[in-house]
Protein backbone atom coordinates (compact mmCIF):
# COMPACT_ATOMS: atom_id res chain seq x y z
CA UNK A 1 0.00 0.00 0.00
CA UNK A 2 1.14 3.13 -1.06
CA UNK A 3 -0.36 6.79 -1.48
CA UNK A 4 -0.97 8.47 -4.62
CA UNK A 5 -2.64 11.70 -5.24
CA UNK A 6 -3.52 13.42 -9.04
CA UNK A 7 -4.46 17.12 -8.96
CA UNK A 8 -5.53 19.55 -11.73
CA UNK A 9 -5.45 23.23 -11.15
CA UNK A 10 -5.85 26.94 -11.86
CA UNK A 11 -2.67 27.23 -9.60
CA UNK A 12 0.73 26.00 -9.10
CA UNK A 13 -0.07 22.47 -7.73
CA UNK A 14 3.84 21.45 -5.94
CA UNK A 15 2.39 22.49 -2.47
CA UNK A 16 -0.99 20.51 -2.72
CA UNK A 17 0.88 17.40 -3.42
CA UNK A 18 3.21 17.88 -0.82
CA UNK A 19 0.35 18.28 1.70
CA UNK A 20 -1.68 15.59 0.09
CA UNK A 21 1.41 13.69 0.75
CA UNK A 22 1.76 14.44 4.51
CA UNK A 23 -2.06 13.17 4.83
CA UNK A 24 -0.93 10.04 3.03
CA UNK A 25 2.47 9.00 4.51
CA UNK A 26 0.86 6.14 6.81
CA UNK A 27 0.74 4.54 3.62
CA UNK A 28 4.20 4.34 2.68
CA UNK A 29 7.56 5.48 4.66
CA UNK A 30 9.70 4.79 2.47
CA UNK A 31 10.18 7.04 -0.05
CA UNK A 32 8.40 9.32 -1.74
CA UNK A 33 8.27 11.55 -5.14
CA UNK A 34 6.39 14.26 -7.09
CA UNK A 35 6.30 15.05 -10.88
CA UNK A 36 4.31 18.18 -12.01
CA UNK A 37 3.58 19.25 -15.93
CA UNK A 38 4.12 22.51 -16.99
CA UNK A 39 3.45 23.00 -20.49
CA UNK A 40 4.69 20.27 -21.92
CA UNK A 41 7.58 19.47 -19.62
CA UNK A 42 7.60 17.48 -16.73
CA UNK A 43 9.93 18.11 -13.53
CA UNK A 44 10.50 15.09 -10.98
CA UNK A 45 12.05 14.84 -7.71
CA UNK A 46 11.68 11.56 -5.56
CA UNK A 47 14.11 10.12 -3.15
CA UNK A 48 14.26 7.50 -0.16
CA UNK A 49 12.86 8.82 2.96
CA UNK A 50 10.01 10.60 4.39
CA UNK A 51 7.26 13.50 2.55
CA UNK A 52 9.28 15.88 5.26
CA UNK A 53 12.84 14.75 4.61
CA UNK A 54 12.64 14.04 0.82
CA UNK A 55 11.56 17.75 -0.42
CA UNK A 56 13.87 20.86 0.31
CA UNK A 57 12.89 24.24 -0.48
CA UNK A 58 15.06 24.02 -3.37
CA UNK A 59 13.55 20.52 -4.69
CA UNK A 60 9.90 22.42 -4.29
CA UNK A 61 10.91 25.27 -6.42
CA UNK A 62 11.77 23.06 -9.35
CA UNK A 63 8.20 21.63 -9.06
CA UNK A 64 6.21 23.96 -11.42
CA UNK A 65 2.46 23.72 -13.09
CA UNK A 66 -0.62 23.58 -12.39
CA UNK A 67 -0.64 19.90 -12.65
CA UNK A 68 0.91 17.28 -11.10
CA UNK A 69 1.71 13.35 -9.47
CA UNK A 70 2.83 12.65 -5.96
CA UNK A 71 3.36 9.29 -4.44
CA UNK A 72 4.63 7.76 -1.26
CA UNK A 73 6.00 4.41 -1.35
CA UNK A 74 6.12 1.51 0.75
CA UNK A 75 7.51 -1.62 -1.47
CA UNK A 76 5.86 -4.94 -2.46
CA UNK A 77 8.20 -5.53 -5.45
CA UNK A 78 11.46 -5.30 -6.15
CA UNK A 79 13.53 -3.83 -3.79
CA UNK A 80 13.53 0.03 -1.60
CA UNK A 81 16.54 1.27 -3.52
CA UNK A 82 15.96 5.04 -5.08
CA UNK A 83 15.59 4.08 -8.66
CA UNK A 84 12.51 2.19 -7.85
CA UNK A 85 11.10 5.22 -5.89
CA UNK A 86 7.89 6.68 -8.05
CA UNK A 87 6.73 8.39 -10.16
CA UNK A 88 8.53 6.51 -12.97
CA UNK A 89 8.61 8.62 -16.24
CA UNK A 90 9.08 7.52 -19.83
CA UNK A 91 9.44 9.65 -23.11
CA UNK A 92 7.43 7.96 -25.43
CA UNK A 93 4.90 8.06 -26.81
CA UNK A 94 4.20 11.96 -25.77
CA UNK A 95 5.59 11.79 -22.22
CA UNK A 96 4.25 9.91 -19.31
CA UNK A 97 4.59 9.83 -15.29
CA UNK A 98 2.73 7.38 -13.12
CA UNK A 99 2.23 6.55 -9.84
CA UNK A 100 0.93 3.40 -8.45
CA UNK A 101 -0.34 2.10 -5.49
CA UNK A 102 -0.60 -1.84 -5.23
CA UNK A 103 0.93 -4.79 -6.83
CA UNK A 104 0.82 -6.60 -9.95
CA UNK A 105 0.95 -10.38 -9.71
CA UNK A 106 1.86 -10.95 -13.55
CA UNK A 107 4.92 -8.19 -13.88
CA UNK A 108 7.54 -10.59 -14.29
CA UNK A 109 5.90 -12.38 -17.31
CA UNK A 110 4.55 -9.10 -18.60
CA UNK A 111 8.28 -7.15 -18.42
CA UNK A 112 9.60 -10.36 -20.59
CA UNK A 113 6.60 -10.25 -22.63
CA UNK A 114 7.40 -5.70 -23.15
CA UNK A 115 11.55 -6.92 -24.03
CA UNK A 116 10.51 -9.57 -26.35
CA UNK A 117 7.54 -8.24 -28.21
CA UNK A 118 7.11 -4.56 -27.57
CA UNK A 119 10.71 -3.96 -27.44
CA UNK A 120 10.31 -1.83 -24.37
CA UNK A 121 13.52 -1.79 -21.85
CA UNK A 122 12.33 -1.72 -17.97
CA UNK A 123 14.95 -0.90 -16.39
CA UNK A 124 14.51 -1.83 -12.63
CA UNK A 125 12.31 -4.59 -10.95
CA UNK A 126 9.40 -2.48 -10.09
CA UNK A 127 6.33 -3.75 -11.15
CA UNK A 128 5.06 0.21 -11.04
CA UNK A 129 7.29 0.36 -14.04
CA UNK A 130 5.95 -2.28 -16.16
CA UNK A 131 2.45 -0.76 -15.19
CA UNK A 132 3.82 2.31 -17.00
CA UNK A 133 4.97 0.74 -19.87
CA UNK A 134 2.43 -1.42 -20.31
CA UNK A 135 0.20 2.08 -20.41
CA UNK A 136 2.50 3.78 -22.73
CA UNK A 137 2.41 1.06 -25.04
CA UNK A 138 -1.16 0.39 -25.46
CA UNK A 139 -1.58 4.45 -26.03
CA UNK A 140 1.23 4.25 -28.59
CA UNK A 141 -0.94 1.23 -30.22
CA UNK A 142 -4.05 3.16 -29.93
CA UNK A 143 -2.95 6.57 -30.98
CA UNK A 144 -4.10 7.33 -34.85
CA UNK A 145 -1.88 10.27 -35.77
CA UNK A 146 -0.10 13.08 -34.10
CA UNK A 147 -3.12 13.64 -31.46
CA UNK A 148 -4.31 11.76 -28.22
CA UNK A 149 -7.73 11.94 -27.33
CA UNK A 150 -9.89 10.51 -24.75
CA UNK A 151 -11.02 7.30 -26.48
CA UNK A 152 -7.37 6.87 -27.38
CA UNK A 153 -6.78 7.20 -23.67
CA UNK A 154 -9.57 4.86 -22.19
CA UNK A 155 -8.60 2.20 -25.15
CA UNK A 156 -5.41 1.73 -24.13
CA UNK A 157 -6.74 1.26 -20.33
CA UNK A 158 -9.21 -1.27 -21.64
CA UNK A 159 -6.24 -3.37 -23.16
CA UNK A 160 -4.02 -2.90 -20.02
CA UNK A 161 -7.25 -4.39 -17.85
CA UNK A 162 -6.67 -7.32 -20.07
CA UNK A 163 -3.02 -7.48 -19.88
CA UNK A 164 -2.69 -6.64 -16.37
CA UNK A 165 -3.32 -8.65 -13.66
CA UNK A 166 -3.42 -8.04 -9.70
CA UNK A 167 -4.05 -5.02 -7.35
CA UNK A 168 -3.71 -1.60 -8.81
CA UNK A 169 -4.64 1.81 -7.88
CA UNK A 170 -2.90 4.67 -10.65
CA UNK A 171 -2.37 8.13 -11.28
CA UNK A 172 -0.63 9.35 -14.58
CA UNK A 173 0.03 12.04 -16.54
CA UNK A 174 0.84 13.02 -20.39
CA UNK A 175 2.81 15.55 -21.13
CA UNK A 176 0.21 18.54 -22.04
CA UNK A 177 -2.03 16.30 -22.59
CA UNK A 178 -4.20 15.48 -19.24
CA UNK A 179 -3.95 13.57 -15.64
CA UNK A 180 -5.40 10.13 -16.31
CA UNK A 181 -6.52 7.84 -13.04
CA UNK A 182 -7.44 4.30 -13.30
CA UNK A 183 -8.36 1.45 -10.65
CA UNK A 184 -8.36 -2.05 -11.29
CA UNK A 185 -11.29 -4.33 -11.98
CA UNK A 186 -11.57 -5.67 -8.91
CA UNK A 187 -11.36 -2.17 -7.00
CA UNK A 188 -8.72 -3.78 -4.78
CA UNK A 189 -7.09 -0.76 -3.90
CA UNK A 190 -8.60 2.37 -2.48
CA UNK A 191 -9.12 5.59 -5.09
CA UNK A 192 -11.13 8.47 -5.03
CA UNK A 193 -12.18 11.68 -6.84
CA UNK A 194 -12.11 15.21 -5.26
CA UNK A 195 -13.35 18.71 -7.07
CA UNK A 196 -12.97 22.20 -6.43
CA UNK A 197 -14.99 24.59 -8.10
CA UNK A 198 -13.79 28.09 -8.42
CA UNK A 199 -14.75 31.16 -10.41
CA UNK A 200 -12.05 30.04 -12.90
CA UNK A 201 -13.12 26.82 -13.35
CA UNK A 202 -13.26 23.25 -11.53
CA UNK A 203 -10.08 21.92 -10.54
CA UNK A 204 -9.70 17.93 -9.69
CA UNK A 205 -7.35 16.24 -6.86
CA UNK A 206 -7.42 12.22 -7.04
CA UNK A 207 -6.33 10.54 -4.39
CA UNK A 208 -5.84 7.33 -2.24
CA UNK A 209 -8.02 8.16 0.97
CA UNK A 210 -10.85 10.87 1.02
CA UNK A 211 -8.88 12.53 4.11
CA UNK A 212 -6.27 13.64 1.38
CA UNK A 213 -9.20 15.25 -0.38
CA UNK A 214 -10.71 16.97 2.56
CA UNK A 215 -7.57 18.06 4.32
CA UNK A 216 -6.86 19.78 0.61
CA UNK A 217 -10.35 21.45 0.71
CA UNK A 218 -11.41 19.29 -2.26
CA UNK A 219 -15.00 18.28 -1.77
CA UNK A 220 -15.54 14.53 -2.17
CA UNK A 221 -17.08 13.60 -5.37
CA UNK A 222 -16.94 9.60 -5.16
CA UNK A 223 -15.18 6.71 -5.33
CA UNK A 224 -13.40 5.98 -8.81
CA UNK A 225 -15.67 2.52 -9.70
CA UNK A 226 -13.43 -0.96 -10.41
CA UNK A 227 -12.18 -1.12 -13.59
CA UNK A 228 -12.99 2.48 -14.25
CA UNK A 229 -10.18 5.56 -15.76
CA UNK A 230 -10.52 9.47 -15.39
CA UNK A 231 -9.11 11.69 -17.50
CA UNK A 232 -9.27 14.86 -17.37
CA UNK A 233 -7.99 17.14 -20.37
CA UNK A 234 -5.92 20.23 -20.58
CA UNK A 235 -9.06 22.27 -20.52
CA UNK A 236 -9.95 21.14 -17.13
CA UNK A 237 -12.61 19.14 -18.77
CA UNK A 238 -13.47 15.97 -16.93
CA UNK A 239 -13.94 12.70 -19.03
CA UNK A 240 -14.59 8.91 -17.63
CA UNK A 241 -15.96 5.31 -18.55
CA UNK A 242 -16.05 2.13 -17.45
CA UNK A 243 -13.22 0.02 -19.15
CA UNK A 244 -12.71 -3.19 -17.91
CA UNK A 245 -14.95 -6.36 -19.21
CA UNK A 246 -16.18 -7.79 -16.23
CA UNK A 247 -15.97 -5.12 -13.08
CA UNK A 248 -16.62 -6.17 -9.01
CA UNK A 249 -16.05 -4.44 -6.03
CA UNK A 250 -13.76 -6.54 -3.95
CA UNK A 251 -12.21 -3.94 -1.98
CA UNK A 252 -9.40 -4.69 0.59
CA UNK A 253 -10.52 -5.89 3.86
CA UNK A 254 -6.77 -5.01 5.15
CA UNK A 255 -7.48 -1.32 4.47
CA UNK A 256 -10.63 -1.06 6.40
CA UNK A 257 -8.56 -3.14 9.33
CA UNK A 258 -5.30 -1.38 9.65
CA UNK A 259 -4.04 0.57 6.23
CA UNK A 260 -6.40 3.34 5.70
CA UNK A 261 -6.48 6.36 8.00
CA UNK A 262 -10.05 6.00 10.49
CA UNK A 263 -11.04 9.47 8.88
CA UNK A 264 -11.40 8.11 5.36
CA UNK A 265 -13.74 6.72 3.53
CA UNK A 266 -13.87 4.15 1.18
CA UNK A 267 -16.23 2.53 -1.12
CA UNK A 268 -18.71 4.72 1.05
CA UNK A 269 -17.79 3.18 4.25
CA UNK A 270 -16.11 5.35 6.86
CA UNK A 271 -13.06 3.27 8.33
CA UNK A 272 -13.75 4.80 11.54
CA UNK A 273 -17.27 3.45 11.72
CA UNK A 274 -15.74 -0.24 10.50
CA UNK A 275 -13.50 -0.06 13.37
CA UNK A 276 -15.80 0.26 15.65
CA UNK A 277 -17.98 -2.49 14.42
CA UNK A 278 -14.89 -4.83 14.42
CA UNK A 279 -14.61 -3.95 18.36
CA UNK A 280 -18.34 -4.58 18.92
CA UNK A 281 -18.45 -8.64 16.94
CA UNK A 282 -14.99 -8.78 18.64
CA UNK A 283 -16.80 -8.25 22.47
CA UNK A 284 -19.80 -10.31 21.38
CA UNK A 285 -16.90 -13.14 20.74
CA UNK A 286 -14.69 -12.57 23.97
CA UNK A 287 -18.12 -12.41 26.27
CA UNK A 288 -18.64 -16.17 24.46
CA UNK A 289 -14.84 -17.24 25.35
CA UNK A 290 -14.07 -15.70 28.42
CA UNK A 291 -15.79 -15.48 32.06
CA UNK A 292 -17.54 -12.74 32.96
CA UNK A 293 -15.29 -10.55 35.73
CA UNK A 294 -12.43 -12.22 34.29
CA UNK A 295 -11.25 -8.98 32.60
CA UNK A 296 -10.26 -5.92 34.72
CA UNK A 297 -9.44 -3.48 32.13
CA UNK A 298 -9.28 -2.62 28.61
CA UNK A 299 -6.32 -1.13 26.52
CA UNK A 300 -5.51 -0.22 23.20
CA UNK A 301 -2.48 -0.72 21.58
CA UNK A 302 -1.84 2.74 20.02
CA UNK A 303 -2.57 3.75 17.12
CA UNK A 304 -4.95 1.52 14.93
CA UNK A 305 -6.50 -0.26 17.19
CA UNK A 306 -8.42 2.63 19.07
CA UNK A 307 -11.76 2.18 18.28
CA UNK A 308 -11.97 -1.07 17.87
CA UNK A 309 -10.79 -1.13 22.34
CA UNK A 310 -12.79 1.80 23.13
CA UNK A 311 -16.13 -0.04 21.69
CA UNK A 312 -14.67 -2.96 22.53
CA UNK A 313 -14.69 -1.67 26.14
CA UNK A 314 -18.39 -0.12 25.80
CA UNK A 315 -19.65 -3.61 24.55
CA UNK A 316 -18.14 -5.29 27.67
CA UNK A 317 -18.85 -2.86 30.44
CA UNK A 318 -15.20 -2.84 31.14
CA UNK A 319 -13.22 -0.12 32.31
CA UNK A 320 -11.19 1.55 29.31
CA UNK A 321 -7.68 2.68 29.93
CA UNK A 322 -4.70 3.94 27.47
CA UNK A 323 -1.59 1.85 29.13
CA UNK A 324 0.91 2.53 26.28
CA UNK A 325 1.59 5.90 25.35
CA UNK A 326 3.06 5.85 22.05
CA UNK A 327 6.11 8.39 20.54
CA UNK A 328 4.72 10.16 17.79
CA UNK A 329 7.54 10.99 16.36
CA UNK A 330 8.53 7.51 15.24
CA UNK A 331 6.72 5.98 12.34
CA UNK A 332 4.13 3.13 11.65
CA UNK A 333 6.27 -0.40 12.89
CA UNK A 334 4.49 -2.67 10.46
CA UNK A 335 6.01 -0.96 7.49
CA UNK A 336 8.90 -0.60 8.01
CA UNK A 337 11.70 -2.48 6.13
CA UNK A 338 13.82 -5.73 8.13
CA UNK A 339 12.23 -7.27 11.10
CA UNK A 340 15.49 -5.92 13.15
CA UNK A 341 14.18 -2.75 12.86
CA UNK A 342 10.35 -3.20 13.58
CA UNK A 343 10.99 -4.82 17.01
CA UNK A 344 13.59 -2.48 17.83
CA UNK A 345 10.67 0.35 17.35
CA UNK A 346 8.21 -1.54 18.93
CA UNK A 347 9.95 -0.46 22.13
CA UNK A 348 11.19 2.70 21.29
CA UNK A 349 7.49 3.63 19.90
CA UNK A 350 5.76 2.46 22.93
CA UNK A 351 5.94 2.42 26.50
CA UNK A 352 4.23 1.40 28.91
CA UNK A 353 2.54 3.27 32.23
CA UNK A 354 3.09 0.58 35.39
CA UNK A 355 0.39 1.95 37.03
CA UNK A 356 -2.11 1.23 34.79
CA UNK A 357 -1.42 -2.89 35.05
CA UNK A 358 -0.12 -3.60 38.39
CA UNK A 359 -2.04 -6.25 40.03
CA UNK A 360 -4.90 -6.29 36.73
CA UNK A 361 -5.87 -8.36 34.33
CA UNK A 362 -5.75 -6.45 31.15
CA UNK A 363 -7.12 -7.03 27.57
CA UNK A 364 -4.83 -5.91 25.24
CA UNK A 365 -6.25 -5.38 21.93
CA UNK A 366 -5.06 -4.53 18.39
CA UNK A 367 -6.30 -4.47 14.85
CA UNK A 368 -4.41 -7.18 13.89
CA UNK A 369 -1.05 -9.83 14.75
CA UNK A 370 0.92 -10.39 11.12
CA UNK A 371 3.88 -11.40 12.35
CA UNK A 372 3.63 -10.81 15.79
CA UNK A 373 6.55 -8.57 16.32
CA UNK A 374 4.42 -6.37 18.19
CA UNK A 375 2.57 -8.65 20.12
CA UNK A 376 5.52 -10.31 22.01
CA UNK A 377 6.88 -7.41 22.99
CA UNK A 378 3.87 -5.76 23.92
CA UNK A 379 3.01 -8.77 26.16
CA UNK A 380 5.95 -8.21 28.14
CA UNK A 381 6.22 -5.32 28.83
CA UNK A 382 2.56 -5.60 30.61
CA UNK A 383 4.40 -7.98 32.10
CA UNK A 384 7.50 -5.93 33.36
CA UNK A 385 4.72 -3.28 34.46
CA UNK A 386 2.60 -5.50 36.69
CA UNK A 387 0.01 -7.33 34.76
CA UNK A 388 -1.86 -10.28 36.51
CA UNK A 389 -3.03 -11.78 33.45
CA UNK A 390 -2.66 -10.25 29.99
CA UNK A 391 -5.05 -11.26 27.97
CA UNK A 392 -5.10 -10.41 23.62
CA UNK A 393 -7.44 -9.53 21.45
CA UNK A 394 -6.99 -9.21 17.85
CA UNK A 395 -10.24 -6.91 15.75
CA UNK A 396 -8.28 -9.63 12.82
CA UNK A 397 -8.95 -12.70 12.16
CA UNK A 398 -5.16 -14.88 12.15
CA UNK A 399 -3.20 -13.70 8.95
CA UNK A 400 -2.09 -16.92 7.60
CA UNK A 401 -1.71 -16.78 3.25
CA UNK A 402 0.70 -14.08 1.98
CA UNK A 403 -1.10 -11.32 0.16
CA UNK A 404 -0.19 -10.55 -3.67
CA UNK A 405 -1.93 -7.05 -4.30
CA UNK A 406 0.15 -4.55 -1.87
CA UNK A 407 0.70 -5.27 0.77
CA UNK A 408 4.23 -6.79 1.77
CA UNK A 409 3.55 -9.75 3.14
CA UNK A 410 4.97 -12.43 0.63
CA UNK A 411 6.25 -15.10 2.64
CA UNK A 412 3.87 -18.05 5.14
CA UNK A 413 7.22 -18.80 7.43
CA UNK A 414 7.00 -15.09 8.30
CA UNK A 415 3.47 -15.22 9.62
CA UNK A 416 3.49 -15.77 13.24
CA UNK A 417 -0.11 -17.91 12.83
CA UNK A 418 1.01 -19.87 9.78
CA UNK A 419 0.68 -23.38 10.76
CA UNK A 420 -0.53 -22.61 14.52
CA UNK A 421 -3.34 -23.11 16.50
CA UNK A 422 -4.79 -20.44 18.38
CA UNK A 423 -3.33 -21.09 21.75
CA UNK A 424 -0.35 -22.42 19.68
CA UNK A 425 -0.02 -18.39 18.53
CA UNK A 426 -0.80 -17.45 22.31
CA UNK A 427 2.02 -19.42 23.44
CA UNK A 428 4.26 -18.05 20.79
CA UNK A 429 3.37 -14.16 22.27
CA UNK A 430 3.18 -15.22 25.83
CA UNK A 431 -0.22 -14.08 26.91
CA UNK A 432 -2.90 -15.69 28.72
CA UNK A 433 -5.06 -15.81 26.60
CA UNK A 434 -5.97 -14.84 22.66
CA UNK A 435 -8.77 -13.94 20.69
CA UNK A 436 -9.61 -13.66 17.05
CA UNK A 437 -12.29 -12.24 14.94
CA UNK A 438 -14.07 -14.56 12.85
CA UNK A 439 -13.99 -13.25 9.33
CA UNK A 440 -17.32 -13.68 8.62
CA UNK A 441 -17.53 -10.95 11.78
CA UNK A 442 -15.03 -9.12 10.30
CA UNK A 443 -17.13 -8.80 6.69
CA UNK A 444 -20.28 -7.89 8.28
CA UNK A 445 -18.18 -4.76 10.28
CA UNK A 446 -17.83 -3.59 6.80
CA UNK A 447 -20.89 -4.66 4.98
CA UNK A 448 -22.85 -3.35 8.39
CA UNK A 449 -21.95 0.41 7.32
CA UNK A 450 -21.96 0.21 4.24
CA UNK A 451 -24.37 -2.73 2.62
CA UNK A 452 -23.35 -2.49 -1.06
CA UNK A 453 -20.01 -3.92 0.22
CA UNK A 454 -20.69 -7.48 0.61
CA UNK A 455 -17.35 -9.25 -1.50
CA UNK A 456 -13.74 -8.25 -0.39
CA UNK A 457 -10.30 -9.20 -1.03
CA UNK A 458 -9.44 -10.78 1.80
CA UNK A 459 -6.29 -13.05 0.88
CA UNK A 460 -4.51 -13.02 3.81
CA UNK A 461 -7.28 -14.24 6.05
CA UNK A 462 -9.00 -16.71 4.19
CA UNK A 463 -6.67 -17.92 0.71
CA UNK A 464 -9.15 -16.95 -1.48
CA UNK A 465 -7.46 -14.51 -4.39
CA UNK A 466 -9.70 -13.27 -6.54
CA UNK A 467 -7.81 -12.80 -10.07
CA UNK A 468 -7.59 -15.92 -9.90
CA UNK A 469 -4.11 -16.40 -11.35
CA UNK A 470 -2.27 -17.16 -7.92
CA UNK A 471 -1.71 -20.40 -7.42
CA UNK A 472 -0.14 -22.98 -4.76
CA UNK A 473 3.09 -22.83 -7.31
CA UNK A 474 2.98 -18.88 -7.41
CA UNK A 475 3.19 -18.63 -3.78
CA UNK A 476 5.83 -20.99 -3.40
CA UNK A 477 7.89 -19.26 -6.22
CA UNK A 478 7.68 -15.85 -4.64
CA UNK A 479 8.64 -17.41 -1.05
CA UNK A 480 11.39 -18.81 -2.74
CA UNK A 481 12.34 -15.24 -4.58
CA UNK A 482 12.41 -13.65 -1.43
CA UNK A 483 14.14 -16.05 0.33
CA UNK A 484 16.60 -15.92 -2.44
CA UNK A 485 17.01 -12.31 -3.54
CA UNK A 486 19.85 -12.84 -5.84
CA UNK A 487 18.11 -14.75 -8.62
CA UNK A 488 18.36 -13.42 -12.13
CA UNK A 489 16.15 -10.53 -13.40
CA UNK A 490 13.20 -11.18 -15.53
CA UNK A 491 14.80 -9.74 -18.73
CA UNK A 492 18.35 -11.27 -18.19
CA UNK A 493 16.24 -14.15 -18.66
CA UNK A 494 14.41 -12.34 -21.63
CA UNK A 495 17.64 -11.80 -23.15
CA UNK A 496 18.86 -15.11 -22.93
CA UNK A 497 16.14 -16.34 -24.39
CA UNK A 498 16.19 -13.80 -27.05
CA UNK A 499 19.59 -14.85 -28.18
CA UNK A 500 18.70 -18.84 -27.72
CA UNK A 501 16.24 -18.05 -30.73
CA UNK A 502 18.33 -16.34 -32.48
CA UNK A 503 21.42 -18.41 -32.35
CA UNK A 504 18.35 -21.62 -33.03
CA UNK A 505 17.41 -19.31 -36.33
CA UNK A 506 20.79 -18.62 -37.25
CA UNK A 507 21.60 -22.48 -36.59
O1 LIG B 1 2.11 -8.47 14.21
P1 LIG B 1 2.92 -7.35 13.62
O2 LIG B 1 3.79 -7.83 12.52
O3 LIG B 1 3.63 -6.56 14.67
O4 LIG B 1 1.90 -6.37 12.87
C1 LIG B 1 0.73 -5.87 13.44
C2 LIG B 1 0.96 -4.56 14.14
O5 LIG B 1 1.53 -3.58 13.23
C3 LIG B 1 0.64 -2.48 13.10
O6 LIG B 1 1.04 -1.40 13.94
P2 LIG B 1 1.98 -0.19 13.46
O7 LIG B 1 2.93 0.09 14.52
O8 LIG B 1 2.54 -0.49 12.12
O9 LIG B 1 1.00 1.04 13.21
P3 LIG B 1 -0.08 1.79 14.10
O10 LIG B 1 0.65 2.82 14.93
O11 LIG B 1 -0.98 2.41 13.08
O12 LIG B 1 -0.83 0.83 14.95
C4 LIG B 1 -0.70 -3.00 13.54
O13 LIG B 1 -1.52 -1.94 14.05
C5 LIG B 1 -0.33 -3.96 14.64
O14 LIG B 1 -0.11 -3.27 15.85
N1 LIG C 1 2.65 -0.69 -1.58
C1 LIG C 1 2.50 -0.36 -2.83
O1 LIG C 1 1.45 0.06 -3.29
C2 LIG C 1 3.73 -0.62 -3.67
C3 LIG C 1 3.66 -0.19 -5.11
C4 LIG C 1 4.68 -0.94 -5.94
N2 LIG C 1 4.34 -2.34 -6.03
C5 LIG C 1 6.09 -0.76 -5.37
O2 LIG C 1 6.66 -1.69 -4.84
O3 LIG C 1 6.59 0.34 -5.45
MG1 LIG D 1 -0.37 -1.09 15.66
Amino acid sequence: MCGIVGVVSHQPVNQILYDALLLLQHRGQDAAGIATNHSSMFSMHKANGLVRDVFRTRNMRSLQGNSGIGHCRYPTAGSSSEEEAQPFYVNAPFGITLAHNGNLTNWEQLKQDMFLNDRRHINTDSDSEVLLNVLAHEIQTATTGLMLDPDAIFKAVTVLHRRVKGGYAAVAQIAGVGLLAFRDPNGIRPLCLGINETEQGNEYLIASESVALEGMGFRFVRDVAPGEAIFIDADKQLHSRQCADNPKLNPCVFEFVYLARPDSVIDGASVYATRLKMGEYLADKIKREIPEGEIDVVMPIPDSSRPAAIQLALRLGVEYREGFIKNRYIGRTFIMPGQAARKKSVRQKLNAIPHEFKGKNVLLVDDSIVRGTTSREIVQMARDSGAKKVIFASAAPPVIYPNVYGIDMPTRDELIAYGRTTEEVCKEITADYLVYQDIDALKKSISDVNPALTEFEASCFDGIYITGDVSPDYLDKLEHARHNPKKPVAEDTARTQLNLNAATTEG
